[in-house]
């Protein structure tokens, strides 16, 4: 048991900080007296004055570490180089589970920047995915759908792109994460083209056909046409991209031309 106890201690010897990912309150009691500790959760339940909002409890915890890290060298909370000590629960829902890692080692992920310094809000970005995820586990009326949500820089999108049908939403003033546009959203998501949604999450347009200049967009041979407007639309605009993939399941995030982000929905 020692040995075990001197391997945990080797762990976290001399680290200059320590990340707490969604802790309970009394966990986060019991740390807040010597180690000011960096909260990285969804909501800051705890209340915790050094905070870096998740955008989604990222299934894969390498995704969640490097995530926490990226935003507490943003919130200038560690410097590059601080050796850091992450408390995360892998198994259980309470922490079960500490590793050391050193702020400023990883490459830099992307999923950062996507949610971060993108022009959309990053609760735009999020509830697009929360409606890309659920669409993609329950499917529509059973059956599985495909979707495709360009989020940012609107009017440029607009502009690269061409209707296919009457726009359901000209005249309305709906946001997504509103109730009821998630459940428009879905049942528009049965008919052809793409959603376009403004930074601050206005639902510009339905059924948007994507012209977007396709040259030097490279995606992964065997997605079609629907991925490649996808990726081309976010090189030639300053908006992301959000794809429920009808044929895989899988629903992708686009930036800067490239795929930053694959999830499963059925592991959310
Ligand atoms: N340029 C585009 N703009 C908007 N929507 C598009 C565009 N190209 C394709 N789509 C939409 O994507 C749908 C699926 O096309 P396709 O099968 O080629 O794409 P895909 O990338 O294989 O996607 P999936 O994995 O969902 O099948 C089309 O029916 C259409 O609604
Ligand atoms: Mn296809």
């Amino acid at each position: 048991m020692s040995e075990l106890g001197d391997l945990l201690d080797e762990i976290v010897s001399g680290v200059d900080g320590t990340l707490l990912f969604s802790p309970s309150g009394s966990l986060f009691e019991r740390f807040t007296a010597e180690r000011d500790p960096i909260v990285v959760s969804t909501e800051n339940a705890v209340g915790a004055e050094r905070y870096v909002a998740l955008p989604l409890e990222f299934d894969d915890i390498r995704e969640r570490i490097r995530f926490g890290v990226e935003g507490a060298l943003d919130g200038g909370f560690v410097e590059e180089g601080d050796q850091l000590a992450c408390a995360v629960a892998l198994f259980a829902d309470d922490i079960d589970t500490v590793t050391r890692v050193r702020a400023g080692d990883f490459e830099r992920s992307g999923v950062y920047d996507l949610f971060v310094n993108s022009r959309a809000e990053p609760e735009v970005i999020r509830n697009v995915l929360e409606v890309a995820i659920e669409l993609g586990k329950k499917g529509q009326k059973g059956k599985r759908v495909g979707a495709l949500f360009v989020v940012g820089d609107a009017g440029k999108v607009m502009n690269k792109s061409r209707p296919l049908s009457y726009n359901p939403f000209e005249k309305s003033h709906v946001h997504v994460g509103d109730p009821i546009v998630d459940v428009m959203l879905k049942e528009f998501s049965r008919l052809d083209g793409a959603f376009v949604i403004s930074d601050s999450g206005k639902i510009v347009s339905a059924y948007r056909y994507l012209e977007p200049a396709a040259e030097g967009v490279d995606i992964p041979k065997g997605l079609g046409a629907r991925h490649m407007a996808a990726g081309a639309v976010t090189k030639d605009t300053n908006a992301v991209a959000v794809v429920l993939s009808e044929s895989d399941g899988l629903v992708r995030a686009f930036s800067g031309g490239e795929i930053i982000l694959e999830l499963d929905p059925e592991e959310y």
